[in-house]
């Protein structure tokens, strides 16, 4: 049983189509990458699974049940860092996590919780003297309240400086092994690249690619990046790179010394001739695997767009 199935999904909002018939399916234990550029839907998408928004059209189900009917019941089974949440001034972190055991109806240790997320110092002090990132690290701490077999974070590393995005992966990571099931959305593809089993990309409302990281990369990569470092910039012959039938995309990647990058799924040396037959002088060339923001771009871009 999957742990996530989304099938169909529409939501509107007024004029605006948020969502436009999405279908995907999370696996039990499985750590899934949300990706998506602003606006693209991934809040949405996640208030849906938690029935803070009703769909339009569409059938969800988490953890085997309808996300609609049963919102309660998959609320007490799953723990939720929810995007723009905010923290209560006047409480302190164990009376945070005091309120999150009741409403769940479990039982947990929020010293032992509070370690996790580096937070113990923290544990009598009231919230409305914390920075972002110590604010970001209580609600995470929250939504790991009596070890959910689900967890659904939107943006959890927002707010968060490098040390508090890597603890952040290596909480997701021990979750994974204990068993969780791992929902989060990122804009960010870097975030994901370390501990998702597969990531999904969602532009203007539709899923556009769900793969491996490395199948990510594969698949752009007919996109090897060649760059090539030429004498000097000429429209004509970028046009002439363009129009070869193995090229999907070729742009200047600096003026000096000029340099084109172009993303090429068969010969190398057809680009290279090209320049050359127009009149360029190839001073060197390398290529490259696409990094993740080249994947991120193309699937996301409305240039690169696949
Ligand atoms: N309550 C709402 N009322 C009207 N439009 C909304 C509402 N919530 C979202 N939208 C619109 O739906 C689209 C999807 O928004 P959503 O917040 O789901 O995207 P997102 O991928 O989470 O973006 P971000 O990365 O910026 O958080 C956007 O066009 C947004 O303006």
């Amino acid at each position: 049983m999957p742990a996530i199935t989304v099938d169909g999904l529409t939501k509107t909002y007024g004029q605006t189509l948020a969502l436009d018939d999405l279908s995907f399916e999370v696996e039990e234990g499985e750590v899934f990458g949300f990706l998506g550029p602003n606006g693209a839907g991934k809040s949405t998408t996640i208030n849906v699974l938690l029935d803070f928004v009703r769909p339009t059209a569409g059938r969800v189900e988490v953890l085997g049940l309808d996300a609609q009917t049963h919102s309660r019941e998959i609320r007490s089974r799953t723990g939720v860092l929810p995007e723009g949440y905010r923290t209560y001034e006047r409480l302190t972190a164990r009376q945070h996590l005091e309120f999150a055991m009741d409403s769940k109806g479990v039982d947990d240790d929020p010293q032992r919780l509070l370690e996790r997320v580096d937070l113990a110092d923290a544990i009598d002090k009231k919230a409305g003297g914390y920075s972002k990132g110590m604010a970001q690290r209580l609600m995470l701490a929250m939504a790991l309240v009596g070890e959910p077999e689900l967890l659904i974070l939107d943006e959890p590393s927002t707010g968060l400086d490098p040390n508090g995005a890597r603890e952040m992966r290596e909480i997701v990571r021990q979750e994974s092994e204990r068993g969780a099931t791992v929902f989060f959305s990122s804009h960010i593809m870097e975030q994901v690249e370390a501990v998702c089993d597969r990531v999904g990309i969602l532009r203007e409302g539709e899923m556009v690619a769900v793969d491996s990281v490395a199948g990510l990369r594969e698949s752009v990569s007919d996109g090897t990046v060649l760059r090539v470092t030429v004498d000097r910039l000429d429209d004509d012959a970028i046009e002439a790179v363009r129009s070869l039938p193995d090229v999907s995309e070729a742009t200047v990647e600096s003026e000096a010394p000029p340099t084109l990058a172009v993303r090429v799924d068969g010969s190398k040396t057809d680009v290279l001739s090209a320049l050359e037959n127009q009149g360029l002088e190839v001073r060197d060339f390398s290529t490259s695997e696409a990094s993740l923001e080249e994947v991120f771009q193309s699937y996301t871009t409305e240039v690169g767009a696949r």
